[in-house]
C-alpha cells in the first residue's frame, strides 16, 4: 500500500471562503495485490488524512482481498479514536481559514476509510471481472451518469503574483481562466461549458455577490439554456429572510436551491432550510447540513433536505449508495458534493451514482476545472453530452498513469504549503480580506 500526496492546478474561483489558490492537493491510496494488480483511491489533501492513511498501512498489508469489509473494520476502529466528530463540508480551506489549524481539522474517519476502500473494491472488482458499480447497493442501475456544469465567479488572476494559468481562447479552456464577474460572463462560461460538454444541469457557487445578484446570475443562465436545471449554492451565507427574499417566486428559474442558509439566532441549520423550505416552496439541496446518518436523520424529521448530496469521499462509497437507497424508498433525490479533484475521484463518483437506484440529481463534479491540464490515469472519463458512460471495465476502469502521478508529487512537494489557502488568494483582490460566514466574500459594499 502506498500513500501518495498530490497537487494540481486551479482556476481562481471565487467562494465565500475567499478565492481558489493556483493549487489544490489530494491524497491517493495504491494497493497492489499479490497478482499484480494495481487498485486506486483518491481523497481530499490535507496532513491529516495522509498521516492515518500512513498508519492504516500495516493493517491492510497482508489481508485477503475476500475479507476487504474485514480490513476496513479494521481501520475504522483504529482510526476512530483519533479521528474528528464530522464537521459540515465547506471546503477544507474554509475550516482552515476559520480555524488555522489545517493539519488539525477537516479529518473525518469517512474520508481515510473511503480512499482505502476505493483501492480495495478497485482490486475486487479486477479479482472478479466486475466493474466496481456492480459491487455496490444493489448493483449497476444505470449506463451513464448525469454531471453538472459547476460554474464558479472567477477571480482576475491578472491581479495577483500567483502562478495561475493565463486563460487565451474564448472557448472553456480559455475562459475558466479569466475575470467573471457579472451574470452575462457567467452565462458566457455556462455557453462555453456546453459547447465542450454538453451539460444540461448547472450549478453556481455563490456567497461572493449578494443574494439578489446570485439569483440574477442563475436567471442569465437560465435565459441562455432554457431547458436546463439551474441551483445556487451560497453555502450558507445569506440570513434565512435574505434567502427567502432572494429565492421566492424564483421557481421558473431555481430547480433547487443549495444550503441557501444555515443556522442563526438559536437554531440549527436544518431548522432553517425547513423554514426556507416551506416559505418558498423551493426543493433543497445540501452538503452542510445533512452530511452524517444522525445529521441526515433530523434533516428528514424536519423536513429539510431534498437533496442530500453524499459525496463518497466523506461518506465512504458504501455509504453513499446505502443513502441513495434510502433517499429512493423515502421520496428524496441523491445526489453527490464534490470538491477539487482528480481523475480516480471521478470514476468513484460515476460507479457510486451508477449503483443509486431511480432518479438522481445530476452531480456536481469540479472536473472540468482541471480537464486538459491534468490527469493520473492514462484515459480519463470523459463528460459527453453532460454524462459519463458508466465503464464496463472491471473495477474502476481506470488505470493508473505512474509517470503523471510522480509529477503530481513532486508538485504537491513544491505547493503542498500554500494550497487551498482561499483567504490568502482573496486578499490579492481585497486587501486585509477575512472570512465572514455570513458575508458575500466580494460584494460587502
Ligand atoms: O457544494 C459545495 O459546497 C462545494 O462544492 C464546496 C467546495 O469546496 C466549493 O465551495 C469550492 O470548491 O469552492
Ligand atoms: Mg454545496
Amino acid at each position: 500500500m502506498r500513500v501518495i500526496p498530490v497537487a494540481g492546478r486551479d482556476s481562481m474561483l471565487l467562494n465565500l471562503c475567499g478565492a481558489h489558490a493556483p493549487f489544490f492537493t489530494r491524497n491517493l491510496v495504491l494497493l497492489t495485490d499479490n497478482a499484480g494488480h494495481v487498485g486506486i483511491g483518491e481523497v481530499p489533501g490535507g496532513e491529516g488524512i495522509l498521516k492515518a492513511l500512513e498508519r492504516a498501512i500495516s493493517l491492510v498489508v497482508g489481508t485477503e482481498l475476500g475479507r476487504w469489509q474485514r480490513t476496513l473494520n479494521a481501520v475504522r476502529a483504529a482510526c476512530g479514536g483519533r479521528c474528528g466528530a464530522p464537521q459540515h463540508q465547506v471546503t477544507n480551506a474554509a475550516e482552515e481559514s476559520v480555524l488555522r489549524q489545517p493539519h488539525e481539522i477537516n479529518l473525518r474517519l469517512e474520508n481515510v476509510i473511503a480512499a482505502v476502500e476505493a483501492a480495495l473494491l478497485d482490486l475486487f472488482g479486477q479479482y472478479l471481472g466486475v466493474p466496481v458499480c456492480e459491487l455496490l447497493g444493489n448493483g449497476r442501475q444505470r449506463d451513464s451518469v448525469p454531471m453538472l456544469a459547476y460554474l464558479f465567479y472567477v477571480g482576475d488572476a491578472a491581479r495577483t503574483d500567483l502562478p495561475y494559468d493565463a486563460g487565451t481562447g474564448d472557448d472553456w479552456y480559455g475562459l475558466r481562466d479569466r475575470e467573471a464577474l457579472t451574470p452575462q460572463a457567467i452565462a458566457c462560461l455556462a455557453d462555453a461549458a456546453v459547447d465542450r460538454y454538453g451539460f444540461r444541469d448547472f450549478k453556481l457557487k455563490g456567497g461572493v455577490m449578494a443574494p439578489e445578484q446570485e439569483v440574477e446570475a442563475a436567471a442569465a443562465i437560465k435565459r441562455h439554456h432554457p431547458n436546463g436545471n439551474v441551483t445556487v449554492d451560497p453555502n450558507g451565507a445569506w440570513s434565512l429572510a435574505q434567502a427567502v427574499a432572494a429565492c421566492k417566486g424564483q421557481g421558473h428559474v431555481l430547480a433547487y436551491a443549495e444550503d441557501p442558509c444555515g443556522p442563526e439566532q438559536g437554531y440549527s441549520g436544518r431548522e432553517i432550510i425547513a423554514e426556507f423550505r416551506r416559505a418558498t416552496g423551493i426543493r433543497t439541496a445540501t452538503n452542510m447540513v445533512a452530511t452524517d446518518w444522525r445529521q441526515m436523520a433530523h434533516s428528514y424529521l424536519l423536513g429539510a433536505v431534498d437533496i442530500p448530496l453524499a459525496d463518497p469521499h466523506f461518506w465512504t462509497m458504501q455509504g453513499s449508495v446505502r443513502l441513495a437507497q434510502l433517499c429512493h424508498d423515502w421520496g428524496l433525490t441523491w445526489g453527490s458534493h464534490s470538491n477539487n479533484h482528480f481523475d480516480v475521484s471521478l470514476a468513484m463518483f460515476t460507479h457510486c451514482a451508477a449503483a443509486a437506484p431511480g432518479d438522481i440529481t445530476a452531480i456536481d463534479t469540479h472536473w472540468i476545472w482541471q480537464e486538459g491540464r491534468a490527469r493520473l490515469t492514462t484515459e480519463p472519463p470523459r463528460i459527453v453530452r453532460g454524462k459519463v458512460a458508466v465503464s464496463d471495465r472491471p473495477g474502476l476502469g481506470v488505470e493508473p498513469d505512474m509517470a503523471e502521478i510522480a509529477a503530481a508529487h513532486a508538485l504537491y512537494k513544491k505547493v503542498a504549503a500554500g494550497a487551498r489557502d482561499d483567504a490568502m488568494a482573496m486578499r490579492y483582490l481585497v486587501p486585509g480580506w477575512t472570512y465572514d460566514p455570513k458575508m458575500p466574500s466580494l460584494a460587502r459594499g
